[in-house]
């Protein structure tokens, strides 16, 4: 039986997993946590480029992150698909970048537009607080960046503007003007432009769709409203028509932040083209009574029922000294799973804030469990990701650093795409060779060698503009950030999957799993967080995450608590246990 047929086969034993995999027309999927989301997206994407989309014809997968399009790649690829033109599996930067803005840049007439530099972090910062200073001098500047930041993420109408303000708007127009001044935009201006292009020229949709006819959508939950135009505008023209297949999970939105919004799912869930949603209801993940726990979150929403796992704990400890205290309780718990077999990858310990990760990483590590927190100095890509295997293979002895040789140029051969030649894998390879005795090396000055060796030639390619700003991110963590000194060896460490406590942030956590998952800082005031107690909208957010958190453990959840929180100026104030404790029936 092939891979492929396997997994149908896998399908064919859950009514609604089948549903979804055999329907026709635009289809949604509503998928809890564990349902097996991912496993029915990349069978139906590869079944349907086996045997529905014939070449030249592709298929475009959108997804959230590009670690995300990486394993979705990945699985797509062990069901037996090979690789075609027109097929795009990527995040939504991606797609607006490669697939709508560099292609059709001249025919809309703004060439200036194939050519882009995408805007830093800081650069972004310098400039708005320039065009905040300019506009709003002397006045009341305290909500104006993020009131800004929120109107162009959600594509603000006129009408959204208004009510924030002649001067908002002003001082968006600004920002935006200094950017360009430098030659310079950002990605919510990019995002914007490619649903304009879009929107306005059939052309562009009817192109878009020949190449395309078949969209996927990954998270639809968590991709903000630039993505759901674009779907609009691809899937719901009466002239033209992509085919929708949507996965996402309302109940695991959490990233708000980034201009995402929930409902989004269930409007289009409720549109009149798209067949009724087919809501998963089997959870293969977690054991009995984490499911349970699960259940008393999902108010009046159908409970999700266990499959194949029985047993699991949930529990809730308070630890009067603090966070200090919780700590101690952590290595504590790692020492007993481990005595209990419990592999060190297999342990996960979260909590709501990055210091907090840092600081039980330290704890940890110092009590001789290693244990990783990932941190943002740059995010994981495509291409950081490929840079850190490229340290991992080279430094950390070939044969144990459990990556190929044959799949880094796999890799190679995708970032540079159609500037790839026989030499480029001969230089890297050359490169690599050469890098395993200079393991000390600063891994800054490696990351430079892989930069001549091609890498900035590719990354000059517009597609590639989101990888090339995390690239400078992690170029500048290393040369003169958090991550200065780091080496050639230290970098391959981050690359490594395998034995050791991965630490990890509630929101980093999803689409994560674990057998035995440690949560720490369930206070009031931290989980949820102050700064959402009083708005309605940020507390769901909270407690979505809290639901995430929890259901990423196959066996065993255990949170810890003090009744009291310290404020960042040092006071302590006593409070209650979280509200989501109490509410799961654990306090
Ligand atoms: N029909 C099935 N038969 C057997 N195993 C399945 C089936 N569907 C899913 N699984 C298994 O369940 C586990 C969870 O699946 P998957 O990773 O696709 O979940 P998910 O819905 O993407 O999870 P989350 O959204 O919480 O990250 C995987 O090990 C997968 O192989």
């Amino acid at each position: 039986m092939s891979a492929l047929s396997k997994s149908i086969a896998d399908l064919k034993t859950n009514d609604r997993q089948w549903d979804a995999f055999s329907a026709e027309g635009h289809t949604v999927v509503l998928a809890p946590p564990g349902s097996g989301k991912t496993k029915l997206l990349a069978t139906r994407l590869a079944s349907d480029l086996l045997n529905k989309i014939s070449k030249p014809q592709g298929a475009a997968c959108i997804t959230l992150t590009n670690a995300a399009a990486d394993e979705l790649r990945r699985r797509v690829e062990s069901l037996g698909v090979e690789s075609r033109a027109n097929l795009f599996v990527g995040t939504v930067h991606g797609f607006a970048l490669g697939k709508i803005i560099e292609p059709f840049a001249v025919v809309v007439g703004r060439p200036e537009l194939a050519h882009i530099s995408i805007a830093s972090k800081s650069q972004c910062d310098q400039a708005m607080r320039s065009a905040i200073a300019e506009v709003l001098r002397g006045e009341d500047t305290r909500s104006a960046e993020s009131t800004i930041k929120i109107n162009r993420q959600r594509l603000a109408t006129d009408e959204d503007w208004a009510k924030s303000g002649a001067k908002i708007r002003e001082v968006a127009r600004r920002y935006e003007g200094l950017l360009h001044e430098q030659g310079l935009r950002d990605f919510p201006e990019l995002i914007a432009v490619a649903v304009e292009m879009v929107e306005k020229h059939e052309t562009i949709r009817r192109m878009l769709v020949a190449q395309y006819p078949h969209i996927y959508v990954d998270e639809y939950q968590d991709l903000a409203p630039g993505l759901d135009r674009l779907v609009k505008a691809l899937c719901f023209d009466y002239r033209v028509n992509a085919d929708l297949f949507a996965v996402g999970d309302p109940d695991q939105a959490v990233f708000a932040w980034t201009g995402a919004r929930p409902e989004l799912l269930h409007e289009l869930a409720r549109r009149s083209e798209v067949q009724p949603a087919v809501e998963l209801e089997y959870n293969y993940r977690c054991g009995e009574e984490i499911i349970r726990i699960a259940n008393l979150m999902r108010r009046g929403r159908p409970p999700i029922i266990g499959r194949q796992r029985h047993g699991g704990h949930v529990s809730a400890t308070r630890c009067t000294g603090g966070l200090s205290d919780q700590y101690r309780h952590v290595v504590e718990q790692v020492r007993q799973a481990v005595f209990g077999g419990v592999l060190l990858h297999e342990i996960a310990v979260l909590a709501p804030q990055r210091q907090q990760c840092e600081a039980v990483a330290g704890v940890l590590r110092e009590s001789g469990f290693p244990a990783f927190f990932r941190g943002d100095a740059y995010r994981l890509t495509v291409v950081t990701g490929f840079i850190e295997a490229c340290a991992a293979w080279a430094t950390a002895g070939r044969e144990t650093s459990h990556y190929r040789l044959g799949d880094l140029l796999q890799t190679w051969r995708t970032i540079l795409g159609g500037r790839w030649t026989r030499k480029d894998d001969i230089a890297l390879t050359e490169l690599l060779m050469d890098v395993t005795d200079r393991a000390d090396d600063a891994a800054v000055a490696f990351i430079n060698e892989l930069l001549d060796c091609g890498l900035r030639r590719a990354l000059g390619q517009v597609s590639l503009a989101e990888e090339a700003l995390e690239v400078g991110r992690m170029g500048d963590a290393l040369s003169s950030g958090e991550l200065s000194g780091l080496t050639v060896r230290g970098l391959a460490e981050r690359a490594l999957k395998w034995d050791r406590v991965e630490v990890t942030t509630m929101t980093s956590s999803k689409g994560l799993e674990f057998d035995v998952v440690l949560l720490l800082a369930a206070d009031e005031q931290s989980i949820p967080s102050y700064l959402s107690i009083n708005d309605s909208l940020q507390l769901a957010e909270e407690r979505r995450k809290f639901y995430v958190s929890i259901t990423r453990a196959r066996k065993e959840v255990r949170i810890f608590y003090s009744g009291f929180v310290v404020t960042k100026f040092g006071r302590r104030i006593d409070v209650e246990p979280s509200r989501f404790l109490k509410e799961i029936g654990l306090v």
